[in-house]
């Protein structure tokens, strides 16, 4: 298959783990006898030193022809005192929005050998596997108005949403629960906001399509302490934007490391950009210590969601799971007599278990 690719590096950590996702994909390329052809563009801060914007126009041109689009992540102190339309996150907001990617899978499921890295329990971190569905491109971080008021002493942000803009992720929600174990959780503030009283009313008629999923409401406070408490009980979490972005770095806890948790930014069709959840990390960037699974299980998840290449998906996803096995990881994790390594060696390691790994060698010999 020949596909073109998109890659948004971004900032900070973005200019470094992007060239993890790219490495992996050029394993895949060569091993399954696809052509993988690359494009990279300007995004967030470094696209505002370079282009005045932190969206440029050929960004936006060049995603919407590409067959998907992989982004590494944007922001930095560089940028934080910039007008709010020059701040980098803008560019990020404003490519989903472009884009239509109404839908932000982002998976949540531990490694064995982690359970280690995470400050909690193992007995309650080894058996969570959740996916939580975000809404990507309503809410607070897209509501007008949303600005300081003339006196300088108010603010105002808005968090509005229509009905079908709820409808299309609560569809999402449920098809992905089908694909699980037919769980769903939605999280919301039905006992305070009016958008969460329809966002809950959506769901309760929504129900009704999908009788073999079973629905339970949780309030978002709530939540945040069960996720922590018994993650266990979750299967798909649907919710709107803000809250999901919050629930979901919580989460990444129950794995030892943000930099374990890869997301998908969909729409129902047309091209779909794949992210890590991490934002840019100014504490460590520049030092090639960021944790590159992030990036690269986000890659697996591009080639599964945009290409149906289900096993060229879980080539990426075995070698992974094998590296972290044999005990190598970043410095964000911590494993009893493992190898602690940087950013490149750890993308290597990937890199060198895919193409020694049995399962991508089957696959091969059943393309041969
Ligand atoms: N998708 C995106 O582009 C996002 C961008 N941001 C932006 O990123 C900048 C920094 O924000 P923070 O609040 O510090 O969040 P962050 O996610 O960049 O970092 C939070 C903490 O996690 C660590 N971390 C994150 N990714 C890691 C990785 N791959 N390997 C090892 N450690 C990792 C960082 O070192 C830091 O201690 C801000 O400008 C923010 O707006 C924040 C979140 C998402
Ligand atoms: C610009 C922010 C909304 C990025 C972020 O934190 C996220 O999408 O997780
Ligand atoms: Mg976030």
């Amino acid at each position: 298959m020949k596909k073109h690719i998109v890659l948004l590096p971004g900032d900070g950590i973005g200019q470094e783990i992007i060239g993890s996702a790219r490495a992996v994909l050029e394993e895949i390329a060569e091993k399954f006898g696809h052509t993988f052809t690359f494009e990279t563009h300007a995004i967030g801060g470094t696209a505002v030193d370079e282009h005045g914007t932190p969206l440029p126009e050929e960004t936006v041109t060049a995603c919407k022809q590409a067959d998907a689009v992989l982004l590494g992540a944007v922001g930095g102190p560089k940028w934080d005192d910039l007008p709010s339309h020059l701040r980098p996150e803008k560019g990020l907001l404003g490519i989903r929005k472009e884009l239509g990617l109404f839908a932000n899978l982002r998976p949540v499921k531990g490694f064995k050998k982690l359970l280690g890295s995470s400050p909690l329990k193992e007995e309650l971190v080894e058996d969570s596997d959740l996916l939580i569905v975000r809404e990507l491109t309503g809410g607070l971080y897209f509501g007008t108005p949303s600005e300081r008021q003339e006196n300088g002493q108010s603010v105002v942000d808005t968090l509005y949403y229509e009905r079908h803009e709820i409808e299309r992720i609560v569809d999402k929600a449920f098809q992905s629960a089908r694909l699980r174990r037919n769980h769903l959780t939605s999280v919301d503030k039905a006992n305070v906001l009016e958008s969460s009283k329809l966002w809950r009313e959506v769901v309760e008629e929504k129900k009704t399509d999908y009788p073999d999923v079973t629905v339970e409401h949780m309030l978002v406070d709530a939540a945040a302490m069960k996720l922590i408490q018994n993650p266990a009980q979750f299967d798909v979490i649907v919710t709107e934007n803000m809250f999901g972005d919050i629930l979901s770095d919580e989460a990444s806890v129950l794995t030892g490391s943000l930099g374990m948790l890869p997301s998908a930014s969909l729409r129902s069709d047309g091209v779909g950009l794949y992210e890590p959840v991490h934002g840019s990390a100014p504490d460590i960037a520049g030092q090639n210590i960021a944790n590159p699974l992030a990036m690269i299980l986000s890659t697996a998840l591009m080639l599964r969601h945009s290409f149906g290449m289900d096993e060229e998906a879980s080539c990426i996803e075995k070698a992974v799971e094998e590296v972290v096995d044999l005990g190598y990881h970043t410095k964000d994790l911590k494993i009893t007599n493992g190898i602690e390594t940087n950013t490149t060696n750890m993308t290597h390691k990937v890199v060198e278990y895919m193409s020694q790994n049995d399962a991508c060698s089957c696959i091969m010999s059943a393309y041969a």
